[in-house]
């Protein structure tokens, strides 16, 4: 329903984005991921219409964005990364305003803006006042709007950029909610936005896609981190024999500490046995915890290869 053939956009002699193709079914969740300056604003703002592709074609739902933008616009709805609000609305009425602009007939604007409240649960504020709200309800207006017109794909740069812990849970609940019935695509540098909520990710490096892949067919099953006194061997020894552990490494070491990774299928419920495992030797656990990929570890877990088959 989203096909992208060779995008390339230029701002001067910055290549900003370089001959990007992907496609994306219907409703799959969709994590566009990358380092600020990768481009991903740029594809959004081109996925969108609101910006020309200095090459390349997008079809949406088969229809060319360069032909039939209008058309193609009303399939989609967008949250841009600084959506524009006007702080002396109340919510009510900026829904109202966006809905006139998006052409929605007076008559159904209404039922169209109730149904955008109550998803993205702007009830309580309705009729309070932008400038009053918090970053977390702003950015759900800025949802609000992109649903007035019920489209079926949801192009949401950075949604959670600038939440609270407690906000951005609100915001991934909401997202995954909207996802039952629309094709999601979210801009994001952070790894654990795109695991919390996505099915799969295009990683985007220096205006190229670096990879487009399942998440589960990464192979980015957190490995546990332990760090103790002993050494290899005798750790390898005493938890190997455990079901939840399938390999043991050793990561690094200073004079008294060495620290393990522990292959495991679930980190989760393995935690707990290794540490009763190694209490029980009488081993001091100097720390256990789930390890952390960060876009750095998972751009090295990529294999050279990988990468390169994505590029063709
Ligand atoms: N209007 C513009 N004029 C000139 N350069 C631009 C313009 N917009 C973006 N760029 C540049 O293009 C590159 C890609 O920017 P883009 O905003 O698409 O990246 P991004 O991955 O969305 O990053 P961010 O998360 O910081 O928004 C960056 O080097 C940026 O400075």
């Amino acid at each position: 329903m989203i096909e992208v053939r060779g995008l390339s956009r230029r701002y001067g002699e910055l290549r900003a984005v370089q001959d990007v193709s992907f496609e994306i079914g219907r409703g799959e969740i969709v994590g566009l991921l990358g380092h600020n300056g990768a481009g991903k604003t740029t594809i959004m703002k081109m996925l969108t219409g609101y910006l020309e592709p200095s090459a390349g074609h997008i079809r949406i739902d088969g229809l060319d964005i360069a032909e039939q933008r209008r058309e193609a616009q009303r399939r989609i709805g967008y949250l841009p990364e600084n959506c524009p609000l006007y702080p002396e609305m109340t919510v009510l009425d900026y829904l109202d305003y966006q809905a006139s602009l998006q052409g929605l007939e007076p008559r159904q604007r209404p039922a169209a803006i109730r149904r955008a409240v109550e998803r993205t649960e702007l009830g309580p504020k309705a009729t309070a006042t932008i400038e009053t709200l918090s970053r977390g309800y702003r950015q759900r207006v800025g949802v609000a709007q992109a649903i007035l017109h019920a489209p079926g794909i949801l192009i949401l740069d950075e949604p959670t950029n600038g939440l609270d812990p407690s906000q951005i849970q609100h915001m991934r609940a909401l997202v995954r909610e909207l996802a039952q019935d629309a094709t999601v695509i979210i801009s994001t540098h952070i790894l654990q936005e795109v695991e919390a909520v996505c099915g799969r990710v295009l990683i985007m490096r220096g205006g190229r896609l670096a990879l487009d892949s399942r998440l589960d067919a990464i192979g980015r099953t957190p490995r546990l981190l332990v760090t103790l006194e002993q050494d290899l061997d005798a750790v390898r020894s005493a938890l190997t024999g455990l079901d939840a552990v399938t390999d043991v490494s050793l990561l690094d070491q200073d004079e008294t500490l060495r620290r393990f990774a522990l292959e495991t299928p679930d980190a989760r419920s393995a935690a707990p046995l290794v540490a009763k495992t190694l209490g029980e030797r009488g081993w001091p656990l100097y720390g256990l915890e789930q390890e952390r990929q960060d876009l750095e570890a998972l751009f090295g877990a990529v294999t050279l290869e990988r990468m390169e088959a994505a590029h063709v």
